[in-house]
């Protein structure tokens, strides 16, 4: 029978190319840079959890711990470097920085981003006034994103991620900016949704708005989940953190956050497939050749390479002289079977007589 959740992440990391300029970025891409040349950073470095349906789930963790790239990547905006990554239902993502297009008006937006959810236009138009009402933003419906103030952002965000009816509505940060009113429109909207047995991701760093709204919690700290489960529990435990780490002093904060990130700079990719490869191995009682190929399967199976692979760049090589060689042909002025059959003529131009519209070779 398979597992009953809605989200499933298995050996999820993630990894960000610290390009430094324009030239190093299309050497990353071409994946032509010498080895070590650009820095990387692993924003995740192998996050495994499940949600359940129905659950309201919170996010915590310290600024930069890898908070939004993990919902960003169960909401289908970014994909995982490696991993397995099961989402059972169409997401809706409300955040500060995501969804909206600055360009298009407010009424542009609920259309795009109902199209993009698969409504129809009868379906969007039935609930456009309702997240006209929800939003409250008066005229500013007709006026680009651009020119709303953050929070004006956030409650259209809003306003259109619950109404469009997502199976998995993640909220990132996107309370914070609302005033009180607003947000409180918001708790009611999610209490509903819980009610009706929708799942719920809730980044967030207020640890009220978390206890108030979430049933397990997880904490992820500098890219790597360092606890999960019932949410009073998590909280404790990340309050316990909190407060030592407070009594450190600025040195030793700053070196704690230093040696941190220089992990986070180190990371070994290879080491950890490994290492999940050699702990499956062990737990199943497989040989250890089998856990490392199921291991693999496990880690890239369903990634595309974001940078060019040896195939690609032969396939590119290969399209660039066949796109060289037509056209020096029809530089040169030869047939194509002329060409083909004895390739040095193409060195040999022709020259086409106005008058008789016959061909002649330069020498
Ligand atoms: N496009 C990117 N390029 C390089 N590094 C990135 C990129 N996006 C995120 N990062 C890095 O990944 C790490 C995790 O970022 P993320 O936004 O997921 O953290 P967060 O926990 O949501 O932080 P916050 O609480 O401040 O919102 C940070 O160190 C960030 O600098």
């Amino acid at each position: 029978m398979s597992e009953n959740y809605k989200v499933k992440l298995e050996n999820v990391t993630k990894e960000y190319d610290l390009y430094r300029s324009k030239s190093e970025k299309l050497r990353g891409f071409f994946n032509i840079a010498k080895h070590n040349e650009i820095p990387h950073f692993w924003s995740l470095k192998g996050i495994s959890l499940t949600i359940n349906p129905g659950e309201a789930f919170g996010v915590i963790g310290v600024n930069g711990s890898g908070k939004s790239t993990m919902s960003n990547i169960i909401s289908g905006i970014i994909p995982q470097t490696t991993g397995y990554v099961d989402v059972r239902g169409d997401t809706s993502i409300v955040a500060i920085s995501a969804g909206l297009k600055w360009s298009l008006t407010g009424l542009e937006n609920i259309r795009l981003k109902g199209l993009m959810q698969g409504l129809s236009l009868k379906k969007i138009d039935d609930v456009r006034d309702d997240i006209i009402d929800f939003a409250d933003i008066g005229n500013f419906i007709d006026q680009p994103v651009k020119d709303y103030s953050s929070g004006m952002r956030s409650r259209l965000g809003f306003a259109i991620a619950v109404h469009i009816n997502p199976d998995i509505l993640i909220i990132d940060e996107a309370l914070s900016v609302g005033d009180d009113t607003f947000y409180q429109k918001c708790l009611d909207k999610i209490q509903q949704f819980k009610k009706e047995g929708k799942t719920i991701i809730f980044v967030s760093h207020s640890l009220k708005q978390v206890a108030l709204l979430c049933d397990r919690t997880a904490w992820i700290h500098f890219g790597e989940l360092r606890m999960i489960g019932n949410t009073k529990e998590v909280i404790d435990a990340y309050k316990n953190f909190s407060s030592n780490f407070k009594k450190k002093t600025a040195k030793e904060r700053d070196k704690y956050q230093k040696d941190k990130k220089q992990l986070q700079l180190d990371f070994d990719v290879h080491a950890y497939e490994k290492q999940v490869a050699k702990e499956k191995s062990e737990k199943d009682q497989v040989a250890l050749s089998t856990a490392e190929k199921d291991t693999h399967k496990l880690f890239y199976g369903e990634v595309l390479p974001s940078k060019m692979t040896k195939l690609s760049k032969v396939l590119v090589l290969l399209a660039f002289l066949c796109m060289m060689f037509f056209a020096l042909i029809t530089v040169s002025g030869h047939s194509i079977t002329k060409s083909i059959s004895n390739p040095s003529v193409l060195l040999q131009p022709t020259m086409t007589d106005p008058n008789t519209g016959s061909s002649q070779h330069f020498k």
